[in-house]
């Protein structure tokens, strides 16, 4: 068991050696991946795929980023690195996914890959990662994909909160909101169900991938899914983020499909929703950055799936904070946690019956300068060692809320994860 607040796992920082050379174009990226524990970051064919662990570091408790963010400075200065190519996912690279909560049993972790394969730009590459006492493997042999496993369907159901506890949970919520407790506080439910053994979860990233092109899809220690909302991503001394907040179904046709869009953007339920979303974003990253802009209205943004409201932001870094510092700084957002961001944790925490894990936590991949891409770990699911899956959506509740408008509202926000496992 992994005592909160301590790093679970701290090795002497292994001095680790990195080679990333050139290669023809990949092409695609996922069937390269491990079809048992892939390690994936892609998104309209770009990205990184790893396999293989030249070093695991867990951590847990309120300190999980900063610890990561500390020791990864450790490890990133003693690693000696040789990066022929030079572009963002060169070199050395860990893929990342942290809890949600404080509280979290679930380990955050932090994955340094034996092998990289990245596509960015139409440039391919291949990095090779070794600890002194492990091997690397072949370049050959990283490129060639293996066969797609068998195909499977499995069934999704509530887990530990019922549709019916869902909504009771929804109408608590706005009581608290009308008694001034709180201003918004997001609410989940879970699905749950179980893959075959030897199930290739690269059946679902491509699902995912096909279905969800501008998305982020990641597979990190059996987290999968596909984000659309970016945390942070930092490079060479900018910073971005997309915050969503606000969602409407697609229309059924052209005519009402864009009506739908034309609601959300007059909806002032949702722009209350998107604010504190924008809000808590701009606050966290004000310490660090300056010159800071914002798309001047939020936007609606189309998914296949549904419409969200969205805002674009950009700035400067002022200070040497990493992409980790970053996500420390940043989570939970008010787009999954809500506002007062500490009266809104607690909500959650009194309200849902479980533990989110890495659901809504940060997802994605830190180099060895500390700049990266982080997405909120959104229209995931965790699939346990044992084929255990669970599935989680939420939605931001505010005065307005309706508990069956946002139960509807959890149905769109699985379809990404039910087509591709149901
Ligand atoms: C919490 C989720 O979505 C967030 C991101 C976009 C829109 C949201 C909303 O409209 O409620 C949520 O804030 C989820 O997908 O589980």
């Amino acid at each position: 068991m992994i005592s909160p607040g301590t790093i679970a796992q701290r090795p002497r920082v292994r001095h680790l050696t990195v080679l990333t050379h050139k290669v023809d174009d990949v092409r695609s990226l996922l069937p390269l991946a491990d079809p048992h524990d892939p390690l994936l970051w892609l998104r309209q064919g770009y990205g990184l795929t790893g396999f293989g662990e030249a070093l695991r570091l867990e951590f847990s408790g309120p300190t999980r980023m900063r610890d990561a963010a500390l020791l990864w400075r450790e490890v990133a200065a003693a690693a000696d690195v040789c990066d022929e190519v030079r572009m963002p996912g060169t070199g050395l690279v860990a893929f990342g996914t942290f809890a949600f909560a404080d509280s979290s049993s679930k380990s955050s972790v932090l994955i340094v890959p034996r092998t990289i394969i990245g596509r960015r730009d139409g440039t391919s590459w291949v990095t090779q990662i070794s600890a002194s006492d492990s091997e690397t493997e072949p370049t050959a042999s990283a490129l060639r994909s293996t066969p797609m496993g068998d195909e499977y369907r499995i069934p999704l159901t509530p887990g530990a909160e019922s549709v019916e506890g869902f909504q009771a949970h929804v109408a608590e919520a706005v009581e608290h909101i009308a008694a001034g407790d709180v201003d918004k506080v997001v609410l989940s439910r879970d699905l749950t169900g179980h893959l075959p053994a030897g199930a290739d979860l690269r059946r679902v990233l491509a699902d995912l991938a096909l279905g969800y092109p501008n998305c982020w899809t990641y597979a990190v220690d059996g987290l999968v899914g596909s984000s659309p909302e970016t945390l942070v991503t930092v490079s060479n001394g900018s910073v971005t983020a997309r915050v969503l907040a606000g969602t409407s179904s697609r229309g059924r046709d052209a005519a009402s499909d864009h009506q739908a869009a034309v609601d959300l953007v007059s909806s002032a339920k949702d722009q209350d929703e998107h604010q504190f979303a924008v809000q808590s974003v701009l606050e966290s990253l004000k310490p660090h950055t300056e010159h800071v802009i914002t798309s001047e209205m939020p936007f609606t943004l189309k998914l296949p799936n549904l419409w969200h409201l969205a805002t674009d932001v950009e700035g400067t870094l002022t200070d040497d904070a990493t992409s980790l510092d970053l996500i420390d700084a940043m989570h939970p957002t008010a787009a999954v946690a809500g506002a007062p961001t500490a009266r809104a944790v607690a909500l959650i925490d009194e309200l849902e019956p479980f533990d989110r894990g890495r659901y809504a936590g940060p997802v994605g991949w830190v180099g060895a300068d500390g700049d990266g891409e982080w997405a909120i770990a959104l229209r995931s699911a965790q699939v346990e060692p044992n084929g255990d899956v669970t599935a989680y959506a939420g939605c931001g509740i505010v005065a307005e809320s309706v508990p069956e408008k946002e139960l509807a509202e959890t149905r769109m926000k699985f379809r990404p994860i039910l087509d591709a496992f149901a």
